[in-house]
């Protein structure tokens, strides 16, 4: 198997499975098919159908396979966890039923984070009794995905979250079991947070399950740290640009993985907020384009 390349439904604006403003589901797997890719992701569960016999024709009248999908929830809120914990159980059933095999776990945006994205000698931490539950949490979640439901669980910093700079992922990497919990790298996120993707997969390649492919506008990151921007600003301003056009090093990434011979899926991002004027099938068209010129 080589490296093959998906997208995912936030690529066009789904975030929550019941926002109103989601286009419809087969209008993503129809554009996400045109625009060169393989494989989908799940987005927030329930948003593509639980169905298992109607997903299954869904895609495969598009010829796509189904990836992976993320739990994008807040681990990092004790009083949540019971709902936290369902969300998971459902989408692992999701991927499950479809033969994908990778589950993402991403500490959601908090208010006590959002303040101060890709500045992290500004933001606040959590306590040591605050960390031991966040990193019980995933590893509670990891365990039933993985035991209950044979997924490849892993672990995905994100800006705005708890798990989003660099030592945070450090730590949570020594701390963790490596059969339990795996690493997806964000190309993205990773820039964000102000250290390198490729290096830290390379530190971690034994342990890189996974890989999401984000791009950074470099002007646009430099201002919001300046202007100590929110994360939800700095998203209407535009930092996650189509792919080859930020800061990201994906000729570095192309040689890292081929030397590496990673195999499996690669999904590319572009977080859009749909309230602005996006064009999320032309960017999925460009981005898929600039993949293939870098040898993907
Ligand atoms: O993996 C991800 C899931 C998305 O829903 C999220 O918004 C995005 O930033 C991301 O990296």
């Amino acid at each position: 198997m080589a490296i093959r390349i998906g997208n995912a439904p936030c690529s066009w604006g789904v975030e929550f499975a019941d926002d109103p403003r989601n286009p419809p589901w087969q209008q993503v797997l129809q554009d996400c098919a045109a625009a060169g890719y393989r494989g989908i992701e799940l987005g927030p569960v329930g948003y593509l159908p639980e169905d298992r016999s109607q997903l299954d024709d869904a895609l495969q009248k598009e010829d796509l396979t189904l990836t992976a999908g993320v739990v994008f929830q807040p681990f990092h809120d004790p009083d949540g966890f019971a709902d936290v914990f369902k969300t998971a159980e459902r989408t692992a059933n999701a991927l499950a039923s479809q033969g994908a095999q990778h589950l993402v776990l991403i500490d959601s945006i908090s208010a006590r984070r959002a303040p101060t994205a890709g500045r992290p000698s500004e933001a606040e931490q959590l306590s040591s009794s605050e960390w031991q539950g966040f990193v019980e949490r995933i590893k509670t979640v990891a365990k039933m995905a993985r035991d209950g439901y044979g997924l490849t669980v892993s672990i995905h910093s994100h800006a705005a979250g708890f798990m989003d700079f660099h030592d945070e992922l450090e730590r949570l990497m020594q701390e963790v079991d490596a059969d339990l919990l795996k690493l997806c790298i964000d190309t993205g996120h990773q820039t964000y947070a102000g250290f390198d993707p490729i290096n830290f997969m390379e530190r971690y390649y034994d342990r890189l399950a996974y890989v999401h492919c984000k791009d950074i506008d470099p002007k646009i990151k430099a201002d919001v740290i300046l202007q100590r921007t929110d994360f939800y600003k700095a998203c209407g301003d535009g930092i996650f640009c189509n792919l080859g056009q930020g800061e990201v090093k994906f000729d570095a990434l192309h040689k890292l993985l081929t030397q590496r011979g990673y195999q499996g899926w690669m999904t590319v991002e572009q977080d859009c907020d749909p309230l602005l004027e996006v064009s999320p099938l032309s960017d999925a068209i460009a981005n898929r384009e600039f993949l293939a010129s870098m040898g993907f």
